[in-house]
């Protein structure tokens, strides 16, 4: 314990886990769990999972202070456990050094570059949203004759996997998923299954252990959903892959996809003669971490976001008026709108505050020894900045549990402390297209449908407060056009 931030005594093997256990269990969830914790030991502290120490940081300056200022100790990657299944230290999201610096700056550029200059990702995220509300307002009419033109109703998570899971997959393999697709059904229900049977514990439990035969019943649940969303990623490259050796599939200077411009680049370096990280084997790992990381993540924000326009009406006409007068009512909302639309950016903010998405997030590690807001901190330690108890920080968020978006509007440089996006180096990759994706989908949805709910309204508690994912409850809502 010495060379620690403060902590409850952990018992030799098992830690703090009993306590926490317990403290989860008993106050409801695993952000309400730490909370305690909190309250005794202050806003850096150490709990031990089992035999591994980690440390928490709830407090927003020293999350700044380490992750960003001190970004070369506090920008490592820690992922022992069932993060590094199948990635084993490849990819983006599990590795280090120079193959992680490589692979992240290829995957940002390119995702960057799509279009060079036309705003093709905003384009792309703009057609999948008018042709998912127009494909789905048909199969409604044409289901039923009493429906208003254009109204439909809809299982909101559904609706937003097929949305975001389309964006993405349009970004890497150039492929919309339809509706009642068997593959995407597959996917999603595989992803489903991999984030609800994940617990802190996998990501902590060596690999060697959690594929050990000891485990075999876990196994099934937690790996072969990961299997099969990997087998997909390598069945997409053979693909393509046979369709350019055919002639079929032609690649050209400005790739349409994240898989041309992979391949554009592995044919580069082999045409210099450079030993390269850019192999296939990679290019499955890569897809695998943006598929994974990309959409869940951002179809359960917007489901979130449904959730909180249901029970904020006034939240939802203030915002509709802001986007009337700067649009007129007669266009779609553009990014270039961003400046003219503080209200809309406020909304989101807090819609990303009350959803919180991760109730743990990723870990670092730390490389040597170094002190943490005055404490010591001893190298091999995972350290994390814990988004979800920052975001609920009375001294930053007055009445936390109160949706109130205007927060935002009266405090200069609140938004500076909201980090749903993660801190420093390895923060989210995806960051700057899941927020295009937030603004032109929850923008132009305020703008073009009224929202009803089926049913009860959805109240703002998750259903995983124990999970890694903090999920909103399932609801149907229904959309009526307004123009
Ligand atoms: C609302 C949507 C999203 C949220 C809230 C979110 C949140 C996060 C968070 C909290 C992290 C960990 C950061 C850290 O360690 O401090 C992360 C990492 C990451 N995210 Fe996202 N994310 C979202 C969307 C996306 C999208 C759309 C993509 C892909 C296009 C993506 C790709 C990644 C990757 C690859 C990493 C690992 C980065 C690294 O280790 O270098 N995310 N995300």
């Amino acid at each position: 314990r010495r060379q620690l931030p403060n902590g409850p005594y952990p018992l030799p093997l098992i830690g703090n886990l009993h306590q926490l256990i317990y403290l989860c269990w008993k106050h409801g969830g695993i952000v309400e769990g730490y909370a305690e914790i909190e309250k005794h030991y202050g806003k850096v502290y150490t709990v031990w999972i089992g035999p591994v120490p980690t440390v928490f940081i709830s407090d927003a300056d020293v999350a700044q202070e380490t992750h960003v200022k001190r970004a070369n100790v506090f920008g490592v990657r820690h992922a022992p456990g069932l993060m590094n299944y199948i990635r084993m230290g490849r990819g983006v999201v599990a590795s280090n050094g120079d193959l992680w610096q490589e692979h992240r700056r290829f995957a940002l550029t390119t995702l960057r570059n799509f279009g060079f200059g036309r705003n093709i990702i905003e384009e792309r995220i703009m057609d999948e949203y008018r042709y998912r509300f127009s494909d789905s307002a048909a199969a409604s009419n044409n289901n039923n004759n009493n429906e208003k033109m254009g109204s439909f109703e809809t299982c909101t998570r559904s609706f937003f996997d097929l949305l975001t899971g389309s964006v993405i997959n349009k970004m890497l393999i150039n492929e919309r998923f339809e509706q009642d697709d068997t593959v995407f059904e597959k996917l999603k229900a595989s992803l489903s299954a991999g984030f609800e049977n994940t617990g802190l514990l996998d990501i902590f439990c060596p690999v060697e252990i959690l594929t050990s035969p000891l485990l075999k019943w876990r196994q099934d649940k937690i790996f072969e959903p990961l299997d099969w969303i990997y087998e997909l990623c390598k069945r997409n490259i053979e693909d393509r892959v046979a369709q350019v050796e055919s002639g079929e599939h032609v690649l050209h200077d400005e790739p349409d996809d994240f898989l041309d411009a992979y391949l554009m680049k592995m044919k580069k370096d082999e045409r210099e003669g450079l030993e390269s990280s850019f192999t296939l084997e990679n290019l499955a790992i890569d897809l695998y971490d943006l598929w994974l990381a990309g959409q869940e993540t951002t179809s359960t924000t917007l489901t979130w976001a449904c959730a909180c326009f249901l029970n904020h009406p006034e939240s939802v006409k203030k915002a509709r008026e802001e986007l009337v007068t700067v649009t007129g009512g007669h266009r779609s909302l553009s990014l270039t709108d961003k400046q003219n639309t503080p209200y809309l950016l406020a909304l989101i903010n807090e819609i990303q505050r009350i959803a919180s998405i991760l109730n743990v997030n990723l870990f670092r590690i730390i490389k040597q020894d170094t002190v943490i807001d005055g404490q010591p901190l001893r190298a091999g330690t995972a350290v994390t900045a814990h988004i979800a108890m920052i975001h609920v920080d009375e001294e930053l968020f007055k009445n936390h549990t109160q949706f109130r978006p205007e927060r935002f509007l009266e405090k200069e440089g609140l938004d500076r402390k909201l980090i749903p996006f993660g801190i420093g180096k390895r923060a989210c990759l995806g960051e700057s297209l899941a927020r295009a994706e937030l603004y032109l989908v929850l923008g132009n949805l305020l703008l073009d449908y009224d929202l009803e709910p089926v049913g009860s309204k959805p109240t703002l508690k998750s259903t995983t407060p124990f999970g890694l994912l903090k999920r909103p409850q399932q609801f149907n809502v229904r959309f009526v056009p307004i123009r």
